[in-house]
């Protein structure tokens, strides 16, 4: 199997795109990319509780043009869906998120950027033409170095940014730790932090992406487990961009989110990556909407695969969703083409679902349309 294959065709399900990057790439990146934490408990039950819900489709609508769009905060997401940030994907594909971005400004899918990316927020920017943009933080415990990466994100045409609050450590990924391997140790997510006017300070001479020195420090600063709902007052000082929190599951987090200020939620266990038993995201949906009453946006992630998760998430309170691991089989497998690729299947599949619920916009799309399986 290659890295770049002309007139691809790849497959259609989620399931078989992760045998043939199984294929294509080392076990280490792919176990990476597919594994979970602890038991899998929670990365089976994101899957299982989209099985769990099934929608109840109304006909006769004349469904012949469709919208499958929706708008979060100022930004259009023409398919109701963005790319999840996720770091350092230079290990998938040796062009990472420069790949995966064009192929997201091919479709006009928006893009979230990791903080722990192999190319600097404002190269991946290059890259996006003008596909709206977000920029994913994980707040250091340098908080001068925090802060820069926010300017920097807001000066390359990042209109939003997406704490993740998940990550206080790195979750226990047992096979990861079996394989011995990491990527935060390879430095190969180096990019936002040796291109960082503060970082650089800390540094007498200009360092390396791979260099010791600079992966122990990034090691040592890039999460923060000391942040509290107080800390976000800072952020809101420093930066004018909407705040979304990635990782809420807990309604009273919700509600806590609307008293700081907080202009929109992603409920995500981060594709059941960190805390191995905890709930899924779909199940702490209904009642985080609950609370919420539309007062912000509310995202989803965790085990969407398909068409129709969309159309369940979106009935159970989400006005959008985010994909992870489809996109990066995708890169996996073909780099840019790969990505492409599993953006156009799941566009369709998202816009059949859409027609076979009997609906012409995601906005008719209520929880009249679904019902929990007895
Ligand atoms: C390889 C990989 C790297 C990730 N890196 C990040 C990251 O840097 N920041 C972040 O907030 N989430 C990260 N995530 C989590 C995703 O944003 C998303 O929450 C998760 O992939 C959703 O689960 P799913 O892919 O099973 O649908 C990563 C996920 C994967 C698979
Ligand atoms: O692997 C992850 O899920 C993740 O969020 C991460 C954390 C640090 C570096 C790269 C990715």
């Amino acid at each position: 199997m290659t890295n770049s294959i002309s007139n691809l065709e790849l497959p259609h399900s989620v399931s078989l795109l992760e045998k043939m990057a199984a294929e294509s790439i080392e076990n280490g990146p792919f176990t990476y990319v597919h594994s979970g934490s602890g038991n899998e408990i929670t990365l089976k039950a994101n899957i299982d509780a989209f099985e769990s819900w099934q929608i109840v489709p109304k006909y006769l609508n004349d469904v012949s043009i469709r919208d499958t769009s929706s708008k979060i905060l100022d930004t259009t997401f023409p398919n109701s869906f963005a790319l999840a940030p996720v770091g350092v994907q230079s290990i998938f594909h040796p062009e990472g998120e420069l790949a995966s971005a064009r192929a997201a400004a091919h479709y006009g899918v928006p893009f979230i950027a990791s903080t722990f990316t192999s190319h600097s927020l404002e190269e991946i920017a290059t890259h996006l033409g003008d596909t709206p943009r977000w920029f994913q933080l994980y707040w250091s415990k340098d908080e001068e170095l925090a802060i820069s990466m926010v300017k920097r994100a807001e000066k390359a045409g990042y209109s939003a940014i997406v704490i993740t609050v998940d990550t206080s450590l790195i979750g226990n990924r047992e096979r990861d730790l079996n394989n011995g391997y990491s990527p935060l140790k390879l430095g190969k997510g180096s990019a936002n932090y040796i291109n960082d006017p503060v970082f650089l300070e800390r540094f007498k001479t200009r360092p390396s992406s791979d260099d010791k020195g600079v992966i122990e420090k990034i090691g040592d600063v890039l999460f923060n487990p000391s942040l509290t709902w107080e800390d976000l007052r800072t952020i809101k000082k420093h930066t004018s961009l909407p705040i979304l929190l990635k990782g809420i599951l807990h309604e009273e987090d919700a509600s806590k989110a609307m008293d700081y200020g907080v202009d929109g939620l992603i409920v995500s266990n981060h594709g059941g990556r960190q805390l191995d038993g905890c709930i899924s995201s779909l199940e702490a949906l209904p009642p985080i909407a609950d609370v919420i009453q539309g007062r912000m946006p509310i995202l989803l992630d965790s085990g969407i695969r398909r068409g129709s998760d969309v159309i369940k998430a979106r009935a159970l309170g989400a006005s959008a969703v985010l994909l992870g691991r489809p996109f990066v089989y995708g890169l996996a497998i073909a780099g840019e083409q790969g990505v492409r690729q599993v953006l156009k299947n799941f566009i369709n599949d998202i816009d059949t679902s859409l027609a076979l619920t009997g609906c012409t916009s995601m906005s008719q799309v209520n929880k009249s349309l679904i019902r929990r399986k007895k």
